[in-house]
C-alpha cells in the first residue's frame, strides 16, 4: 500500500515525453496555470471547462454546482454504493447541512490514520466534489476543501482582525505540549503581536548573511559527508541527510547553535525528532489519551515526548540566557530594522536586541515554533526535489547546467547567484506542488460561515484544506501528476498564492502564511545547488521508497542514493576532504 503511494506518480519515462505547457504570461504578475474551472456535473464526476481569461471566476461554477447538487434531506451526497457506517453517522449528524458527505468506508479511514491521508482525500474529491464532509465519529467531522476559491476564503478569514472567522483549531490542540505559547499555534492578539515582533527578524540583509554564512557552509558539510560515501561506493539515505542538514541550518539561524546533526547524534537531536513524531501521532490518534493530563506520565510514549520537550526547552532557555548576557554586555546595541550582529546574526539575537516587552517563556516558545516549523518542512522539500530530479535526468541536466553557468568556479552561490538560479528555484516550487508540506491545513470555524458558492459552515466545524488535492486536481493544473518545472515560465515570477489565485499554496496564504517562505526557498535552492554541482545522484534500484504523511510528506523507508563526483567538480574539493 505504501508503495502504491508513489505509484500514482507519472513514471519518469512518461514525464520525459509529457507535453510542455505553451500558455504564455499575459499578465506580468501571473503564473500560467491551467485555465479551467471545476464544475460539479455529477457528484461522482467533475468535468473541465476551459476558461477564456487569465483569471478564473469560480463563482459561476459554484452556482452551477449548487444547482446540480444531489443532496438528500439528511445532508449526505447520493451514493450508488452501500455507504459505510461512518457515512451513516454522517447522515445522522449532518442534519440540515447541504454539504455532500464522503462515502467513507472504515478501510478508507484506516488508510487515513495510517498516514496515506492524501490518497483517501483525493479519492473522495473525485467521487464527491471539491467540498465535502468527512465524518470521523458520531459527533465529529472535517469539512474538506479541495477548491482554490474556497481555500482562499478560509485562509484569508483565519485570525484576520477584520474578518475573524477561522482559527487554528485542532493543530493548536495537538502541538500545544511542544509549542506552548509559541506564535505558530497561538491565536488572537497574542499571535498578532508576536508575529509582528518576529517578522522583521527575517529581513533581506539577514537572509543574505544566512546564504553566505549558514546555508552554503552547511551544504558544504553535507557535501563532505556525501564525498566520503561516494569514495566508499556506499549508498546514503538522502532523506536522513537533508533532515540533519536542515536541523543544523535552523539551529544556527535561530540561536547561533550548532546541532552538528550531520556528524553527531546527541540526546537533543533525538528529543527534537521525538517531539515532532509525537505531534504527528497526536493528530492521528484514534483514542486521544494525551488529552487526559493525569494519564500522560503513565504512558511510555507520552512520558518520552514530555521528557524530550523538557530537554528542548531547557536547552533553549540556556541559549536565551547566554544571548541576553551578550546583548547586555554590549555597550550600545545599535538596533534598527536591519539589525545584524556580526558575531551572532541569529534571530534570537535580533529579538533580544529589539528589547520588546516579552516574557522568557514566550520568547522560548516562539523560537521553538520556528525550529519545528522550519526543520522537517525544508528537509522534506529537499528530499522530494532531489528524488524528482534524479528520476528525470533531462530536468537534472538542465538544473546542473544552470548551476554551473551561474555559480561558476565558486563552491557556493551568493545572493546574486540565487536570484539567477531560476530553473532550480522552479524545480523546488514544482516539487512542493507535487509534495506539499504539510499536505493539509487545518482550521476551525469560530463563528458560523458560508463558503463561496453557498455551503454553510456551522460554528465549531473543523475544516481541512487539502493542499495536496488542489495541487493535484486536473481541474486546476494541466498534467497535474507530471514533474514539469517549466510550467512556471522562467521569465515570469516564481509562483505564490497571490499570483496563482490560491491554486498554488505550499506556504499557505492569508494572515497565517508561513513567515519563513523566503528563508526556506533560499535554503533549499542554495543547498541543492551545492550538492548537484558536485555530484551525480542515482537512485538505488528497486528500493521501496514509499510515501506517508504527518506534518510533512515523507518516505516510508528512506531515499537511498549513490553519489559520484562530477568531473567538473573534481576541483576544488570540499573543505574537509582537503583537510584530511
Ligand atoms: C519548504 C519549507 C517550508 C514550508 C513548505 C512551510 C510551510 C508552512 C505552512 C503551509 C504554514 C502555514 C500553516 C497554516 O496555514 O496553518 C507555515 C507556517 C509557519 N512557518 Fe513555514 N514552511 C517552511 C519553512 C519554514 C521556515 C524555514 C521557517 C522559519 C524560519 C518557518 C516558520 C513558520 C512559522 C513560524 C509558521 C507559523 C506562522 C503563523 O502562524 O503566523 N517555515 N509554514
Amino acid at each position: 500500500m505504501l508503495q502504491a503511494g508513489l505509484m500514482h506518480q507519472t513514471p519518469a519515462s512518461q514525464q520525459l515525453h509529457s507535453p510542455q505547457h505553451t500558455c504564455g504570461l499575459r499578465h506580468p504578475e501571473r503564473v500560467p496555470v491551467r485555465h479551467t474551472t471545476l464544475t460539479r456535473q455529477h457528484p461522482r464526476k467533475s468535468r473541465l471547462r476551459a476558461a477564456s481569461e487569465d483569471e478564473v471566476d469560480f463563482s459561476a461554477s459554484y452556482e452551477e454546482g449548487k444547482r446540480r447538487k444531489l443532496i438528500d434531506s439528511g445532508g449526505a451526497g447520493k451514493s450508488l454504493t452501500s455507504p459505510g457506517w461512518l457515512t451513516e453517522l454522517g447522515r445522522l449528524w449532518g442534519g440540515k447541512s447541504d454539504v455532500p458527505v464522503a462515502d467513507a468506508k472504515p478501510d478508507d479511514i484506516k488508510d487515513l490514520l495510517g498516514g496515506a491521508l492524501f490518497r483517501a482525500l483525493y479519492k473522495w474529491m473525485e467521487e464527491t466534489g471539491p467540498v465535502y464532509l468527512l465524518p470521523t465519529g458520531p459527533a465529529s467531522s472535517f469539512l474538506v476543501i479541495s477548491d482554490p476559491e474556497a481555500a482562499k476564503h478560509v485562509l484569508r478569514a483565519s485570525d484576520n482582525p477584520n474578518n475573524p472567522i477561522y482559527n487554528k483549531g485542532l493543530v493548536a490542540e495537538v502541538s500545544k505540549f511542544l509549542f506552548g505559547e509559541g506564535f505558530a499555534v497561538a491565536g488572537g492578539e497574542q499571535w498578532r503581536s508576536r508575529r509582528k515582533a518576529v517578522n522583521p527578524s527575517l529581513h533581506r540583509a539577514y537572509l543574505q548573511t544566512m546564504i553566505d554564512r549558514v546555508f552554503g557552509p552547511s551544504a558544504l558539510h553535507l557535501a563532505d559527508k556525501l564525498q566520503v560515501a561516494s569514495e566508499a561506493g556506499e549508498a546514503l539515505d538522502l532523506e536522513a541527510c537533508f533532515s540533519q542538514l536542515t536541523l543544523d541550518v535552523i539551529g544556527k539561524a535561530l540561536f547561533n547553535y550548532d546541532f552538528d546533526a550531520l556528524n553527531t547524534s546527541s540526546p537533543l537531536i533525538q528529543a527534537v525528532y521525538t517531539a515532532l513524531k509525537e505531534t504527528e501521532s497526536r493528530a492521528t490518534d484514534v483514542v486521544p489519551l494525551w488529552k487526559v493530563p493525569f494519564l500522560a506520565p503513565l504512558i511510555p510514549r507520552q512520558r518520552k515526548a514530555l521528557d524530550s520537550v523538557a530537554l528542548i526547552r531547557r536547552t533553549t532557555e540556556e541559549l536565551i540566557a547566554k544571548c541576553k548576557e551578550m546583548v547586555d554586555a554590549e555597550e550600545q546595541a545599535r538596533f534598527g530594522d536591519e539589525y545584524i550582529n556580526e558575531a551572532d546574526p541569529s534571530i534570537l539575537r535580533f529579538l533580544i536586541a529589539s528589547r520588546e516587552e516579552v516574557s522568557s517563556v514566550q520568547l522560548r516558545d516562539d523560537l521553538l515554533s520556528m525550529l519545528v516549523a522550519g526543520h522537517e518542512t525544508t528537509g522534506s522539500a529537499l528530499t522530494w526535489t532531489l528524488y524528482l530530479l534524479a528520476s528525470n535526468p533531462d530536468k537534472m541536466a538542465k538544473a546542473v547546467e544552470e548551476v554551473e553557468r551561474v555559480v561558476g568556479g565558486k563552491q557556493q552561490p551568493s545572493m546574486q547567484d540565487y536570484t539567477q538560479l531560476r530553473y532550480l528555484t522552479r524545480c523546488v516550487c514544482e516539487s512542493m506542488r507535487l509534495y506539499p508540506h504539510p499536505p493539509v491545513l487545518l482550521r476551525r470555524a469560530s463563528i458560523p460561515d458560508t463558503l463561496p458558492g453557498g455551503y454553510g459552515v456551522p460554528v465549531g466545524q473543523d475544516v481541512m484544506i487539502s493542499v495536496y488535492n488542489i495541487h493535484h486536481s486536473p481541474a486546476v493544473w494541466d498534467n497535474p501528476e507530471a514533474f514539469e518545472p517549466e510550467r512556471f515560465g522562467l521569465e515570469g515570477p516564481t509562483p505564490t498564492e497571490q499570483n496563482t489565485n490560491f491554486r498554488y499554496i505550499p506556504f499557505s496564504g492569508g494572515p497565517r502564511k508561513c513567515v519563513g517562505d523566503q528563508f526556506a526557498m533560499m535554503e533549499a535552492v542554495v543547498s541543492l545547488a551545492v550538492v548537484v554541482k558536485k555530484f551525480d545522484f542515482s537512485l538505488v534500484p528497486d528500493q521501496d521508497i514509499g510515501m506517508t504523511t504527518g506534518a510533512t510528506i515523507h518516505t516510508t523507508n528512506g531515499l537511498y542514493m549513490k553519489m559520484q563526483q562530477r568531473q567538473s567538480a573534481a576541483s576544488p574539493q570540499p573543505a574537509a576532504i582537503l583537510a584530511r
